[in-house]
C-alpha cells in the first residue's frame, strides 16, 4: 500500500534538445503517491518538453526517469504507458469522427499492477465528468475545446493509470470549464491517482496542487508548496506571468 510519501515518479538531471537547440538543462522533479504537483512557467519555459521527456516522446540526452521504482529512461512511450503512467498531451488526440462513448471504449485497457484497484468503468467516469455523460452519443467533432479536453482525460483514465501527466489542462478553457477541470483533477486525486500537470495559471494550480515547481529556460528555479508560491512575489514576478 503506498503512502503519501512514496515516490511514484522521479526525474534526475534530465536534459533534452530539439535538433541543436537544448531546451532542458538537468530537470529534477518528484511526484509522490497521492499528490498533485504543478510544473509552472511561462510560454517556452520547458514544461511540455519535461513531460514529453518523462514519457519518452522526446529523447532525454542525460539523466534518469524512474517510475514506481523502475528505471524507464529511454523507454518507448507505449511501454511507459503500459506500466501505468498516463499522458494527456496539449493537442487533444481524440478521434473526432467517433462519439464520446466510442472514444472512451478505445481507451479501455488494463494497466499493469494495480492490485485491489477497481478498473475504471464508464459509470465511474461519468460520475466525475457529468457533462460527458450528457453527450455520450455525440461525435467529438461537435464538442467544444473544453469538452474535448475532458474527453481526452477521461479516455486516459480508461487505461487505468496509477499516475497521469497533464499538459496545460486549463489552457484556453472558459472559466466555467476551468472549474469543472479543477473538479476532475481533484476527483482523480481522490481516486488515488497522482498527477503531474504543467500549468501557467497560478489560480488553477493553487486550486488543485499540493506542491509546485517553477521552470524557466529549461531548469527548475523554485520548488515549494503552492501556498508558499502564491505568497512569494519575487518568484512570481520573475518567472510567472501573474
Ligand atoms: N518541436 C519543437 N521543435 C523545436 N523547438 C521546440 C519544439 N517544441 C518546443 N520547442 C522549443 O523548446 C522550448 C521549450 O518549449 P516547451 O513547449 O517545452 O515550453 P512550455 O513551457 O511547455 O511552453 P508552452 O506553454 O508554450 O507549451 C521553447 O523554446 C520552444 O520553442
Amino acid at each position: 500500500m503506498s503512502t503519501a510519501s512514496t515516490t511514484i515518479l522521479e526525474t534526475r538531471g534530465i536534459a533534452a534538445a530539439y535538433g541543436h537547440a537544448q531546451v532542458l538543462f538537468g530537470v529534477d522533479v518528484t511526484l509522490r503517491a497521492g499528490e498533485v504537483v504543478a510544473l509552472m512557467g511561462r510560454n517556452g519555459a520547458g514544461k511540455s518538453t519535461t513531460l514529453k521527456a518523462i514519457m519518452g516522446v522526446v529523447p532525454s540526452q542525460a539523466g534518469t526517469v524512474t517510475f514506481e521504482g523502475q528505471d524507464v529512461t529511454g523507454w518507448q512511450p507505449y511501454r511507459i504507458a503500459r506500466l501505468g503512467l498516463g499522458y494527456v498531451p496539449e493537442d487533444r488526440r481524440i478521434f473526432t469522427d467517433l462519439t464520446v462513448y466510442e472514444n472512451l471504449e478505445v481507451g479501455r485497457k488494463s494497466a499493469a499492477g494495480s492490485p485491489g484497484k477497481e478498473p475504471w468503468s464508464l459509470d465511474r467516469l461519468f460520475a466525475i465528468f457529468p457533462n460527458l455523460a450528457e453527450m455520450k452519443g455525440r461525435r467529438a467533432s461537435a464538442m467544444s475545446g473544453g469538452e474535448q479536453q475532458m474527453l481526452t482525460i477521461a479516455r486516459t483514465l480508461m487505461g487505468n493509470p496509477h499516475a497521469v501527466l497533464l499538459d496545460e489542462p486549463s489552457e484556453g478553457l472558459a472559466p466555467v470549464i476551468v472549474e469543472q477541470m479543477a473538479d476532475a483533477v481533484l476527483a482523480m486525486k481522490a481516486q488515488g491517482i497522482a498527477v503531474l500537470l504543467s500549468e501557467q495559471n497560478l489560480y488553477f494550480a493553487s486550486a488543485v496542487s499540493d506542491r509546485a515547481y517553477v521552470i524557466e529556460k529549461g531548469a527548475i528555479r523554485y520548488e515549494g508548496t503552492t501556498e508558499d508560491l502564491e505568497a512569494n512575489d519575487e518568484i512570481r514576478e520573475a518567472y510567472l506571468s501573474v
